[in-house]
C-alpha cells in the first residue's frame, strides 16, 4: 500500500475510536443545520429534516428513514454533501447507512445504487454488505470482475482496470477506458469501485457520468455552493467520469472539469475516464483537457470477437439459468447470436434476455425457430453495413493519428499511407462509387481513389505490416 493510504488509514481509525461516543442528537442538530445551507431550505425539508440519526460506529453513521426509497434517494443525492458536512465537524464518517423504518424490526437497509439504465430494480445484491457508502451510490451490483468475460478484445483494458482496483501507488492516472458503445467501460468502471470499496472501504471512490458532473457543477452555481462542490471533488481518493464526451463544447464545464482533475492528479489521487473515442478524436474539447486526459494510459475495449461474443452469451446463460430452471436451450443458438449480433454486448444481452422471458412465459426450449420467431427485428437491424465513417475512425485510431490529419491535405508518408489504407477499405468494404470516396476523404479526385486502391493492392504482396494492419482493420470493421 502507498505511504499516502497508510497514513490516512491509521488517521482514521484513531479518530473513529475517539469519536464513536462523541457524535451525538444534539451534534447531528448543528451538522444538519449546515446542510441546509448547501442544499437550500427546500430540499433540505423534504430529504434532510426528517432524517433520524441513530449512531456512528466504526465510521458509519446511520439514519432511520421512511422508506427505502427515501434512503436510497437520499444517499444519491445529499450523502455527499453528508458525509462533507458530517467531517467538516470534525466525524471521521467513511459511510452512511439508512435503514428503512418498516424494515429496521428485520434487518437495516442498505441506500443500495439505484438500477443503472438497463438494470434490474434497484436492490442490495444478496450478500451485499448492508450499507454503501454514499458515494458509490449508481453502481450496478451485477457489474464486477467476475461477470467480466475476458478475451483478446479487451484483455488490456481489463488488467489495466484490474491494476487500478488493488488500489496501491498510482502508477498512471488518469486511466482512460474507449471503445464504442456497449463494449463494457461502464462495467469495468464499476467492477473497479466495488473491488475499491471491498478491499479499502477507507477510501471515498466517487463514480458518475460526465453528465451527472455537469448537473452538479451547474445545480451548486446556480445555489452558489461552489465551495462545497469544490471540496466535495478534491476530497475524493478515487475520480471516475463515465462518458467525458458529454462535455465537450461546454465551456464553463470544462473549466470546472480541468481544475478538478489537476487538484487530483497534483495530490496523486486517481482518475479513470471513459469516453467513446481517443481523447485526440473529441472535437469541441479543449485541447489542455484533451492533452491531460492522454497524459497517463490510454486503453481501448476492440469490438468483441466472435470467441468473446460466445463466453459473454455462455456466462450470461449460467445467471439466467438460476432465474429460469429447467429451461432448455439448444445446442447452436449461442453461436447463431454471437454471429448475428455483433457490435454491441448490450443489444447481445437484450436479446438473450427476451429470449428466455419468451420461452419461459410460452414453456418452449429455445431453439432457432424460436430465436427467428422472437428476434426478428434485433436481427433485421444488426444486419449492417458498414460506414465510410466507421472505416475513417478506425483507421486513424489503429494508426494514431487524428481524423482530420487522415482526412486533410498532409502528405508525408505518415499521414498518406494509412489514407490509402482507408480509401482502399472504403472501396472494398463499401459500395460507394470512386468519386463519392475521394469527396469523403477531403474533396480528393476520383483518380486519387484509384491510385491509392492500386497502391494497397500492390503492397498487400509484399509488405507483411500492411497486410497485418489491413487483416486486423478488416476484422475489427466486421466485428
Ligand atoms: N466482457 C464483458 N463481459 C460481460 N458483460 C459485458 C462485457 N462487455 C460488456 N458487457 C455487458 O454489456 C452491457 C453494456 O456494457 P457497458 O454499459 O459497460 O458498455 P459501455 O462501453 O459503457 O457502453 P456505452 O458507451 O454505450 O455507455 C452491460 O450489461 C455489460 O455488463
Amino acid at each position: 500500500m502507498g505511504r499516502q493510504a497508510g497514513q490516512r488509514a491509521v488517521r482514521c481509525n484513531e479518530t473513529i475510536e475517539g469519536q464513536d461516543e462523541r457524535m451525538t442528537n444534539e451534534k447531528w442538530q448543528t451538522v444538519r443545520e449546515d446542510i441546509k445551507g448547501a442544499i437550500g431550505a427546500g430540499a433540505w425539508k423534504t430529504w434532510i429534516e426528517p432524517l433520524k440519526f441513530g449512531e456512528v460506529k466504526g465510521g458509519v453513521a446511520s439514519f432511520t428513514v421512511p422508506t427505502t426509497f427515501f434512503g436510497n434517494y437520499v444517499s444519491q443525492n445529499f450523502g455527499e454533501h453528508i458525509l462533507y458536512q458530517l467531517r467538516r465537524s470534525g466525524e471521521s464518517v467513511e459511510r452512511l447507512n439508512f435503514g428503512a423504518a418498516a424494515n429496521l424490526r428485520n434487518q437495516p437497509v442498505a441506500a443500495s445504487a439505484p438500477a443503472a439504465p438497463e438494470a434490474a430494480p434497484a436492490a442490495p445484491a444478496p450478500g451485499a454488505p448492508s450499507s454503501a457508502p454514499a458515494s458509490n451510490a449508481g453502481l450496478d451490483p451485477r457489474y464486477t470482475f467476475e461477470r467480466f468475460v475476458v478475451g483478446k478484445p479487451n484483455e488490456l483494458a481489463h488488467a489495466a482496470a484490474r491494476r487500478v482496483a488493488e488500489g496501491g501507488e498510482v502508477t498512471f492516472n488518469p486511466l482512460f477506458l474507449y471503445g464504442g458503445n456497449g463494449l463494457g467501460k461502464t462495467h469495468l468502471m464499476h467492477a473497479i469501485a466495488h473491488e475499491l470499496r471491498a478491499r479499502s472501504p477507507e477510501k471515498v471512490v466517487l463514480y458518475l457520468s460526465a453528465e451527472q458532473f455537469m448537473y452538479r457543477f451547474i445545480s451548486a452555481l446556480r445555489e452558489k455552493r461552489m465551495f462545497d462542490f469544490k471540496q466535495m471533488f478534491r476530497a475524493v481518493d478515487v475520480l471516475m467520469v463515465d462518458d467525458v464526451q458529454f462535455i465537450a463544447g461546454k465551456d464553463s464545464t470544462q473549466e470546472e472539469f480541468f481544475h478538478t482533475f489537476n487538484a487530483l492528479v497534483d495530490s496523486r489521487k486517481q482518475i479513470v475516464i471513459s469516453g467513446d473515442r481517443l481523447p485526440g478524436d473529441m472535437k469541441d474539447m479543449e485541447e489542455r483537457i484533451r492533452s491531460r486526459l492522454q497524459c497517463g494510459l490510454v486503453v481501448d475495449l476492440h469490438p468483441t470477437d466472435f470467441e468473446l461474443r460466445v463466453g459473454i452469451l455462455q456466462s450470461k446463460v449460467e445467471h439466467y439459468r438460476e432465474q429460469y430452471p429447467g429451461l432448455q436451450i439448444r445446442e447452436g443458438v449461442l453461436e447463431f447470436l454471437a454471429h448475428r449480433i455483433s457490435n454491441n454486448v448490450r443489444v447481445l444481452e437484450g436479446a438473450l434476455t427476451r429470449l428466455f422471458a419468451f420461452a419461459s412465459l410460452v414453456g418452449r426450449e429455445i431453439t432457432l425457430d424460436l430465436v427467428q420467431d422472437c428476434l426478428s427485428d434485433i436481427l433485421r437491424a444488426s444486419d449492417r453495413k458498414i460506414s465510410i465513417d466507421e472505416i475513417q475512425r478506425k483507421v486513424s485510431d489503429h494508426y494514431n493519428i487524428r481524423l482530420s490529419d487522415l482526412i486533410g491535405p498532409k502528405r508525408l508518408r505518415h499521414y498518406a499511407r494509412p489514407r490509402q489504407v482507408a480509401m482502399y477499405l472504403s472501396k472494398t468494404m463499401t459500395n460507394r462509387s470512386l468519386p463519392e470516396i475521394g469527396r469523403r476523404f477531403g474533396g480528393r479526385d476520383h483518380t486519387t481513389v484509384i491510385h491509392a486502391v492500386k497502391r494497397i493492392e500492390e503492397l498487400k504482396g509484399k509488405d507483411a505490416q500492411i497486410a497485418e494492419d489491413l487483416e486486423l482493420l478488416r476484422r475489427m470493421l466486421e466485428a
